[in-house]
């Protein structure tokens, strides 16, 4: 049993992880040039005038894309550095002290998977090319004996981060709710993102062909909202008026995407846009994914503002976040096998 980390340099891709020809990177168009550009947004200026014009930027960006990038969002370069770094060596540890955490029970507060260890035993056994810490983060006191132990600083790198990105998404969860014309600055607080935050330390060795492979497959996320710190090396792609762009990697910026949960309460304002990792094969690429999510038991639905019976009528009926869960998983992640599930069908009067 071995992380893809762990096995020896390989000179080729080995054959389980070659994927089918229309699952390989190439097989839909990626935009070359950079005639589209996912919108960086600086969050400075919210704390100040200028926040009328930040929520506009955001509204514009995320409605268009589902995808945004954001500087100056009050996150400190050494708490970011300070988790990279120890989730980096966390990877570089022993396998034996990585390996105490493998579990492939999803149930699990902490634990270690990958694609090398994923066995579907037939025909469709697809592997990417990725090895995973996932973790539940917040609240800290909860979770935080449950993190590993190994390396040293690793609890109290992550305790910091995870509160700084919780206090990331809470700000700019606000800035959500003003851009949606909510009355309350806060809609967001509470039920809708005060469930357990989960994070996905996304580790993707280098690989000696990356046209063969795919560190993460293409994916909606599930959840109300993401924050990810994509590090230094490129491989994010989000689908775009059906190609796929580059998430052009910024020193310390986080890339914030909505998660379908976020376009159901949003009657399908704000989309949660398909998006992929792929390899590299001249560097180890890192991606830290915070997953703000409702609370298990909270009932999701279309906002009462954000639809309207006659012009606009709510595309979702109402469900609570686990049957949620449930119809995820039996749709495997498919997006609109997921929304299928909740659609309200109009018949035309
Ligand atoms: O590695 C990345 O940039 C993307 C990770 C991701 O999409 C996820 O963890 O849900
Ligand atoms: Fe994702």
């Amino acid at each position: 049993m071995e992380l893809i980390c762990d096995s020896p340099a390989h000179k080729s891709v080995p054959d389980k992880y070659v994927l089918p020809l229309e699952k390989r990177p190439c097989s839909h168009e990626l935009l070359e040039d950079l005639s589209v550009v996912l919108p960086v947004i600086d969050l400075q200026g919210a704390l100040g005038e200028g926040r009328r014009q930040v929520v506009g930027e955001i509204m514009e960006a995320g409605k268009e894309f589902g995808f945004i990038q954001v500087v100056n969002h009050g996150v400190a370069e050494d708490v970011i550095q300070g988790f990279r770094e120890v989730a980096a060596e966390f990877f570089k540890m022993p396998e034996e002290e990585k390996l105490r955490y493998y579990s492939s029970d999803h149930t699990k507060p902490c634990r270690v998977f990958s694609g090398s260890l994923t066995s579907h035993n037939d025909a469709n056994d697809i592997r990417y090319w990725r090895d995973c810490l996932k973790l539940r983060c917040y609240p800290i006191d909860k979770m935080m004996h449950q993190w590993p132990s190994h390396p040293a600083m690793f609890r109290e790198c992550l305790a910091k981060y995870a509160v700084a990105v919780q206090e990331l998404a809470r700000r700019f969860l606000q800035l959500i709710a003003k851009g949606l014309g909510f009355d309350n600055q806060d809609f967001f607080e509470g039920d809708l993102s005060g469930g357990e935050t989960l994070m996905n330390v996304n580790y993707y060795p280098p690989c000696p062909d990356p046209s063969l492979t795919m560190g993460i497959r293409p994916h909606c996320d599930r959840h109300l909202l993401t924050i990810l710190s994509q590090g230094d090396v490129s491989g994010l792609q989000a689908k775009h008026r059906g190609r796929w762009i580059r998430v052009q990697p910024i020193h310390n910026a986080f890339v914030i995407n909505f998660g379908l949960q976020m376009e159901i309460v949003t009657n399908g304002l704000l989309p949660s846009v398909e998006h992929r990792a792929v390899t590299n094969s001249a560097k180890a690429r890192m991606s830290v994914a915070s997953l703000i999510r409702p609370k298990i038991d909270c009932t999701i639905g279309p906002t009462p503002t954000m639809f309207n019976e006659e012009t606009n009528p709510p595309k979702y009926k109402d469900f609570t976040c686990s049957e949620f869960t449930e119809a995820y998983e039996a749709a495997a992640g498919n997006r609109e096998a997921v929304l299928d599930f909740f659609k309200i069908h109009h018949t035309p009067s």
